[in-house]
């Protein structure tokens, strides 16, 4: 279904000049006053407004306020004489998506602002109706994305889940393997069982081990009572080993025996117990790599290797970076009890052209740290700073002169962020290989990427 556009200009020739512009691309609609605006508004849901600013008996802006008192998240770009632009430029700050100077001399740009306005339209609209469906799919987590990469999928996601194979997600860090992995528990048929998660990453090797096997009373210097592991507690559900390129050798056999058998023992005892579960596995760094270079065991990488999946990088979702951005300033504003928004025009083209190294995770940072900052009100292309500088997005301070002999910790505090700003774009966001590449632990550098906030989680 075409969008429907309300055109409100006195001048005819404006109104029949957007109507031949726009006529393939949306469903255009003419009042030449305001009494015919709020008429034809009454009955209609507009997608956009354009709003001339001069209009025989109103002042488009004044006609705009109303509109939106009615329909708060309404989009619209009100059109205006060089001599009001002052006043068009205020109204953008006021929440006015963006304006236009006649005469139109460039009818490219017009097109172009007309698209990112109902493009913006659009991710309100799909924001909505994602909440009404997941309040009716309880327990399924919220999965933004409408970019074809990602219903391709989320339909994948959907065939598989109820099938009770294995699946590994593959994909750049902050892609959304954890959001993916939820999902695929939510939608099957264990979805009322157990759902257990470990980062294979994240832990010392023995550690992992009595985490995943548990272990009996005096099996181990600590260990002071029984206790049973993920294997024996997630019987009938779904376990997700995230990071699984990560696992010792020593594990990856273990792990590929109680695939085979569906039996394991715990720490300190021969008994063997049967278990149920389906794995779902993740890794941000090729397993066929891993196994090549002799680093995963050829026999688990084709035992859970059953179906997989690729996530796609932000950089790769056309139109899903502003679902995003528009799903996680809701999502702040509530937590934050704030009301920032909406983007301006300009925000919206500069959160478009950043590749978001980081992926999901740090456009949700970005959004986080705006809204976080700001007081509310509009967000400008001033207050997003993406994909730069992780330091507060409104500058607290100013900042030093170039020349300015920085203090040892702040110099070297700038030089670290800096340098694991780029190293996480040089390895396309995968935390693995910026381990390797920098010789900092992995662990440690989460902790480091936290604090410059370069990550949040
Ligand atoms: N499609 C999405 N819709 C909504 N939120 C998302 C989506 N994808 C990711 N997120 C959010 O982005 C953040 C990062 O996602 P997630 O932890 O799933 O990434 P990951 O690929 O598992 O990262 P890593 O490899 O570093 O563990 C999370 O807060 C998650 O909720």
């Amino acid at each position: 279904m075409l969008p429907k556009i309300l055109v409100v200009d006195d001048d005819r020739y404006t109104r029949t000049l957007i109507q031949q512009l726009m006529r393939k691309t949306a469903e255009v609609h003419l009042a030449e006053d305001g009494a015919a605006a709020r008429r034809l508004f009454a009955d209609m849901d507009f997608n956009l407004v354009l709003m001339d600013q001069r209009l025989p008996h109103d002042k488009g802006l004044d006609l705009l306020r109303e509109f939106r008192s009615r329909k708060p998240r309404l989009v619209a770009i009100l059109i205006t004489g060089y001599a009001d632009v002052h006043e068009a430029v205020a109204a953008v700050r006021e929440g006015l998506f963006d304006y236009l100077s006649k005469p139109f001399e460039d009818l490219e740009a017009l097109e172009a602002a007309v698209g990112k306005a109902l493009e913006l339209d659009r991710a309100y609209r799909e924001i909505d109706s994602l909440r009404s469906r997941l309040a009716q799919e309880s327990g399924a987590p919220h999965v933004v994305g409408q970019s074809p990469a990602m219903e391709r999928l989320q339909g994948q996601i959907r065939e598989v889940a109820g099938l009770d194979t294995t699946v590994l997600l593959e994909g750049e860090s902050g892609t959304g393997k954890d959001v993916i992995a939820k999902l695929t528990h939510a939608l099957s048929q264990r979805s009322h069982k157990p759902y257990l998660e470990v980062n294979c990453g994240g832990l010392p090797e023995s550690l992992l081990e009595s985490l995943l096997f548990g272990y009996e009373k005096g099996a181990f210097t600590g260990a002071s009572q029984t206790t049973p592991g993920y294997f024996e507690k997630v019987n009938g559900g779904n376990l997700f080993l995230d990071e699984i390129a990560d696992m010792s050798p020593k594990l990856q056999s273990s792990l590929l025996r109680v695939l085979q058998d569906h039996s394991f023992c715990r720490i300190g005892s021969t008994q063997a117990r049967t278990t149920d579960f389906r794995l779902i596995c993740a890794t941000n760094r090729a397993l066929a790599g891993e196994v090549k270079a002799g680093r995963f065991r050829e026999d688990l990488y084709y035992r859970i290797n059953v179906v997989a999946v690729r996530l796609p990088p932000l950089r790769e979702r056309s139109g899903d970076v502003l679902r995003l951005a528009v799903h996680f300033l809701e999502h702040y504003n509530a937590r934050f009890a704030k009301q920032c928004g909406p983007f301006t025009a300009d925000a919206v083209r500069a959160l478009e052209a950043c590749s978001w190294p980081g992926n999901v995770r740090e456009l949700q940072h970005c959004i986080e740290r705006v809204v976080a900052l700001h007081r509310g009100g509009v967000i400008d292309r001033v207050h997003l700073n993406p994909g730069g500088d992780p330091q507060p997005a409104v500058p607290v301070d100013a900042p030093p002169e170039p020349d300015t002999p920085l203090a040892y910790q702040q110099a070297r505090a700038e030089f670290e962020r800096d340098y694991l700003h780029r190293l996480l774009q040089t390895a396309h966001g995968n935390m693995s290989e910026v381990a390797r590449l920098s010789g900092i632990p992995r662990q440690n550098l989460y902790v480091r990427m936290k604090r410059w906030g370069i990550v949040t989680e």
